[in-house]
Formats: structure tokens, C-alpha cells, sequence
């Protein structure tokens, strides 16, 4: 049996001031090369069940309650500085616009080798030299040109697979992506998700956050469907799509059917 590396249990998180409760009750259990894909509609809580896993929710604004345990260790217990030795390395986290991740004024290259240099005791010649190589084996063809921009000089889609070369050459454990397809047209949506599927082929485990029904197919795995921050269905990817149980998939699901009117 494969081993566990993501436990959420009872996270729930509540805007202090004034009070109101964003998440409740959220679980999530995956293996380590495993998928869970998070669903729902917008304002559900997908966001923050992610960012309180990344450590991300500034504690003088959001009550974050629950545990969750990251490869043996409890990470809401941890200090910034602990914290940091996880994230960006053992974490990888792709945001929902990859802009907003970066420093606009730093070139790609000295950005991302400065995080391996941070997380793997590499000197700066080594560290751009296995970007460069991680690049390409994203996807990526034009990597000389890649690694001199600025993250404005390039594409939506570019800078994300930027940051898949960044999991491949931090040899992530874990890529949570916040809506990573949300912002691409079919033919890039596809290939993110061949890289998602071929990042898992490593050993890597994936959280994923989406409104795309065909992307959580796609990905498979286990899927947890929020509404108004609390869970509303969990299963199998094959089987809560195919067969929802509770209504409120149903809802979304038929609403993709009807689309537009
Ligand atoms: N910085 C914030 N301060 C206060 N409330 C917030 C903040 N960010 C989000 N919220 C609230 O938390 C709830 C969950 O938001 P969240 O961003 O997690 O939704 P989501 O499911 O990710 O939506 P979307 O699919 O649109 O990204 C919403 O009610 C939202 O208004």
C-alpha cells in the first residue's frame, strides 16, 4: 500500500474580525503520488483549503483549526523559518495567476535557481544548469530565451510551466495548482495536464483545484466537491463524475451540459 503523505483532517478556517466562517470540516487523505482534485463553485473555499495547507493565511486575520500532517510533520505547528524548508521545495505550489509568484523585476533563470540554491545546496552554475534542463523537459523548447526573461515577457501558460520545471527540479513530493488550466485554451489545457500526469509518473502527489470537470477526469485520482466551504461529495474521480450522489454535483454538472443560454 502506497504511504500517505497529505493528511487534512478537520481543517476549518474562519476570518477573525469580524467573524465568519470561509471552510469547515475539510479531509483530504492522499498518497504519495496520488491525485485528489478539489471542485466547486467560485467562493466554495477550494482557494483557502489550499493556501492553509501551504501555510500561506496570515494568522492575525484567518483562525486556521484542524491538522495537517505533510510527509510526518504537523505543518500548522511549524515556525515561518521551519516552514520555508517545505514550501518551494518539498511543496511546490502553482497559483492561480503565476504572475502575482513571482518578482516582475528578476529574470526567470536567477529566480529559479536561486530557489534550488536555497533548498538544495547547490552553487548558482549547477542550479541554472538543472533548471534549464527541467525547463525542457516541461515542455519547453526555447529555454536560453526562457531563462533571460522577465515573468512579464512571458505567457500565462509559459510561466506555469516554469513552475512545473520548478517541481521537476526541486523534486517535489506534493504541486498543489490553484486553478492551473483556468486561464488556457483547450490545446494548452490538455498539455498542462499531460505535464500534471507526468509529474505524478515521477512520484509526485498532486492537489488540484479546478472548475473544469474534463481536467478532474482527466487527472482521476479522488475528487472533493466544496460548496459554501464545507465538503459535499468525496469519492473516486470515475465515480463520483459519472454517478454523483449528492445533488448539488448533479447541479454542476448539469449545468456544464447546458452551458450558455
Ligand atoms: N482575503 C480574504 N479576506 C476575507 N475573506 C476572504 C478572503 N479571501 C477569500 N475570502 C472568502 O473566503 C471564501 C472562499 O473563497 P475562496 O477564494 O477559497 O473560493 P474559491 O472556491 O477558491 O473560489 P474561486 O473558484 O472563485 O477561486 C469566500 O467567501 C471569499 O469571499
Amino acid at each position: 500500500m502506497s504511504k500517505k503523505l497529505l493528511q487534512v483532517e478537520q481543517l476549518s478556517i474562519a476570518l477573525k474580525n469580524p467573524h465568519q466562517q470561509l471552510v469547515r470540516d475539510i479531509n483530504i487523505s492522499l498518497e504519495e503520488a496520488g491525485a485528489t482534485v478539489l471542485l466547486g463553485q467560485s467562493g466554495s473555499g477550494k482557494t483557502m483549503t489550499c493556501r492553509a495547507i501551504l501555510g500561506l493565511l496570515n494568522r492575525n486575520t484567518f483562525q486556521v483549526d484542524g491538522n495537517i500532517q505533510f510527509d510526518g510533520v504537523s505543518l500548522l505547528q511549524l515556525k515561518e523559518k521551519e516552514r520555508t524548508l517545505y514550501y518551494g521545495s518539498k511543496i511546490a505550489f502553482m497559483p492561480q495567476n503565476p504572475m502575482t509568484s513571482l518578482d516582475p523585476s528578476r529574470k526567470i533563470g536567477v529566480q529559479m535557481a536561486g530557489f534550488l540554491k536555497l533548498h538544495q545546496d547547490l552553487k548558482g552554475k549547477d542550479a541554472l544548469s538543472l533548471y534549464e534542463q527541467a525547463l525542457s523537459r516541461a515542455g519547453l523548447t526555447d529555454t536560453k530565451r526562457i531563462l533571460g526573461s522577465r515573468p512579464y515577457q512571458l505567457s500565462g501558460g509559459m510561466l506555469q510551466r516554469c513552475l512545473i520545471a520548478l517541481a521537476i527540479a526541486g523534486k517535489a513530493k506534493l504541486v498543489i495548482a490553484d486553478e492551473p488550466t483556468t486561464a488556457l485554451d483547450a490545446i494548452h489545457r490538455d498539455k498542462a495536464v499531460e505535464q500534471f500526469l507526468h509529474l505524478q509518473e515521477q512520484g509526485c502527489a498532486l492537489l488540484i483545484v479546478t472548475h473544469d470537470f474534463d481536467v478532474a477526469r482527466h487527472i482521476g485520482g479522488h475528487v472533493l466537491i466544496m460548496k459554501e466551504g464545507r465538503m459535499v461529495e468525496q469519492g473516486r474521480a470515475k465515480e463520483v463524475l459519472q454517478n454523483p450522489q449528492a445533488a448539488y454535483t448533479r447541479e454542476l454538472i448539469e449545468a456544464i451540459h447546458l452551458g450558455w443560454r
